[in-house]
C-alpha cells in the first residue's frame, strides 16, 4: 500500500549526503539515536507507534527514475544520482517494541548504518514515528477513561490531509475498536463502523421515513443518529417505532446516536424511553468534540454511554501538534559523538547503547530505565543524567533489554504482528506501569538513569568540548 520512495525527506539531507559521497565517506558507520523530550498531554507516558510501517517503508525505499531526473533539475551531480539510483537501506535498526510504554530522554529506537543511509531515512522515520506515537498515546488516554466502553474512531475528516490513516491505525494500537475510516479497514484489517449523517435524515421529507429507509437497506449493524430536529420528542420516538418494525421482521437495531447537547442526560433520558419501549438491547453511541476529558466527565455523571465515536480531538492529538522526536548522531567516523546545548536535556547521548527497564523479582515495573553501554548487561547503580548526586542502587532489580534488533541489512527480521496483537501487548505493558503514572494531573515523573560507563564516556566529551574552545 505504502508509495513512498526515498525522496520522501528533506533537501539537507541529501545535500550533506552528496558530500560524505564525495569526500569519500559514504562506508562510514554513523549510530543515530530517535528520542522524544516531552511527553504529550502533559501525560506520565507514551505508546510507540508506528514502527512495523516505518521498517516495511525502509526496507522498499528506493529512488525511481522520476524520482533522479527530479533531483538532477535541483543541482545534484550525476555521479551522486548514479549512486542514489542503487540506493537502498542495508543498515540495521534496534528498536522498543511498538506498543511499548515509552518515555523521554532514552532511546526509542537505534538506527546504525552507513552515515549517508541513515541519513536519508531521518525524516520519514521521524515523520512516522512522531505521529503514530502521539495518536496512540490519546487513544491509550481515552481508552484509560473508557473502562469497557466501545471507542470507535471518526476522525479522517478532521485529520491534517493524509494523516488520518496512520491515525486510524494508531487509534487500535492505543485501544480503539473500530474506525469508519474505509481505507485504513482494509489495509490495515481493522473492524468498520459507523452509523448514519445528518444529510441522509435532512434529504427526507420527514424523519421516521429516512429512519425507516435506512434500516431496511442496511439491517444489520444499524445505528439511528437521532438528534437532526429534535433529540428526546422526534428522534428518539422515531428510532423506536423502527426498532419495533424490524423486531417484525426478526431484525434487531444496534443503536442510536447522539450527537449535540447535553449527551449525559440526552443518554439518560433516552435509555429511559429505549428501555420503557422493551428495547433495553438497543445502545447508546455519542459523539461531539469528545476527548478524554469528556468522556471522564460523561461517565462520571453515569451517563448510559456504550459506544463513543471520536474524531478531532483523536486524529490531531489536540491539543499538542506534535511529538517532539529527534533522530541525533551518537556516534560517526569510529568516534563517539555528542551534541552540546545550553538547554541540558538537549544534552545528547554519545555510543551505541541498550536501555534496560527496571523491575522488581515478581516482574512489576519499578518506574525506571537505564541507559548504558550497548555491551552492558547488568547496571549496578544509576545515575541521574544531569544531577551527579542524585544515583540509586539498581543491581538488584531485573533488568530487560528494551532495544531489540528488528531490521538487519534491510530485512525486516520481525514477524508481522496485526494489531490486535499489537493492541493486547501494548495493553499489557500499560497494565504494568504503575498507575501513579497513567494519572492525568501531576502524574509520577518515570526516572531515566544512565550507566556509571555511559556517563564518564559522555563526561570526557563534554570536558573535552570545553578544553578545545
Ligand atoms: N454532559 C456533558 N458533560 C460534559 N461535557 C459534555 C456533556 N455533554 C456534551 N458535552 C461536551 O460539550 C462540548 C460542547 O457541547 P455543546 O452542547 O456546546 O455543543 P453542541 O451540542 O454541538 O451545540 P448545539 O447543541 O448547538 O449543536 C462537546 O465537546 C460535548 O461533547
Ligand atoms: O466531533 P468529532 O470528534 O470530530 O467526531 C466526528 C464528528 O464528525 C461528524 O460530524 P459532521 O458534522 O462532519 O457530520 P454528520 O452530519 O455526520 O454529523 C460526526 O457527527 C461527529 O460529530
Ligand atoms: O459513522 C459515523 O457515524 C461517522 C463517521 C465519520 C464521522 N462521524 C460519524
Amino acid at each position: 500500500m505504502h508509495n513512498f520512495t526515498a525522496t520522501y525527506t528533506d533537501q539537507y539531507q541529501l545535500a550533506m549526503a552528496q558530500v560524505y559521497f564525495k569526500n569519500g565517506q559514504k562506508d562510514n558507520t554513523a549510530i543515530f539515536d530517535y528520542s522524544f523530550r516531552k511527553l504529550p498531554f502533559n501525560g506520565g507516558y507514551a505508546i510507540f507507534s508506528g514502527l512495523e510501517d516505518l521498517l516495511e517503508i525502509i526496507s522498499e525505499l528506493r529512488f525511481s527514475e522520476k524520482d533522479l531526473e527530479f533531483l538532477k533539475t535541483q543541482g545534484f551531480d550525476n555521479d551522486f544520482l548514479q549512486y542514489l539510483k542503487e540506493f537502498r537501506f542495508r543498515g540495521t535498526i534496534y528498536s522498543s517494541a511498538e506498543g511499548d510504554v515509552i518515555f523521554p530522554t532514552r532511546p526509542v529506537l537505534q538506527v546504525e548504518a552507513n552515515i549517508i543511509e541513515a541519513q536519508i531515512i531521518e525524516t520519514i522515520l521521524l515523520n512516522l514515528l512522531n505521529f503514530q506515537t502521539l495518536v496512540a498515546t490519546k487513544a491509550s488516554r481515552i481508552r484509560l477513561v473508557a473502562g469497557e466502553s466501545q471507542l470507535l474512531d471518526f476522525g479522517l475528516r478532521r485529520a491534517q490531509a493524509t494523516g488520518g490513516y496512520f491515525a486510524t491505525r494508531a487509534a487500535l494500537i492505543g485501544g480503539f475498536n473500530g474506525t469508519s475510516n474505509v481505507i485504513a479497514g482494509k489495509n490495515f484489517d481493522i473492524p468498520l463502523s459507523g452509523t448514519m449523517a445528518h444529510s441522509f435524515v435532512q434529504s427526507y421529507d420527514d424523519e421516521l421515513t429516512a429512519f425507516r429507509e435506512f434500516a431496511e437497506g442496511r439491517p444489520e449493524k444499524c445505528v439511528l443518529l437521532v438528534d437532526t430536529y429534535n433529540t428526546l420528542k422526534s428522534g428518539v420516538p422515531n428510532a423506536i417505532r423502527v426498532a419495533k418494525e424490524m423486531e417484525e421482521r426478526g431484525e434487531q437495531l444496534l443503536a442510536i446516536r447522539l450527537d449535540s447537547g447535553d449527551l449525559a442526560y440526552l443518554a439518560r433520558e433516552s435509555r429511559k424511553l429505549l428501555d420503557d419501549a422493551g428495547l433495553a438491547y438497543v445502545k447508546i453511541a455519542a459523539s461531539n468534540q469528545l476527548d478524554e476529558y469528556v468522556i471522564k466527565s460523561l461517565l462520571e455523571q453515569e451517563a448510559p454511554i456504550d459506544i463513543f465515536g471520536v474524531g478531532t480531538n483523536l486524529v490531531t492529538g489536540d491539543p499538542d501538534g506534535a511529538l517532539d522526536g529527534v533522530y541525533k548522531l551518537a556516534w560517526a567516523g569510529g568516534k563517539p559523538r555528542i551534541k552540546i546545548s545550553e538547554s541540558i536535556i538537549k544534552i545528547t547521548l554519545p555510543h551505541k547503547k541498550q536501555v534496560f527497564r527496571l523491575k522488581d523479582d515478581n516482574g512489576n515495573c519499578i518506574g525506571a530505565d537505564v541507559v548504558g553501554m550497548f555491551n552492558e548487561e547488568k547496571i549496578e547503580e544509576m545515575y541521574h543524567p544531569f544531577e551527579p548526586y542524585k544515583t540509586m542502587k539498581i543491581s538488584s532489580y531485573l533488568h530487560e533489554p528494551l532495544l531489540k534488533k528488528v531490521l538487519e541489512d534491510g530485512e525486516v527480521l520481525i514477524p508481522k504482528r496485526n494489531l490486535k496483537e499489537i493492541a493486547e501487548y501494548s495493553a499489557k505493558r500499560l497494565a504494568e506501569l504503575p498507575k501513579e503514572y497513567k494519572r492525568f494531573n501531576n502524574p509520577h515523573i518515570y526516572k531515566i538513569g544512565i550507566s556509571k560507563e555511559l556517563k564518564e564516556e559522555r563526561d570526557l566529551l563534554i570536558k573535552n568540548f570545553k578544553n578545545s574552545i
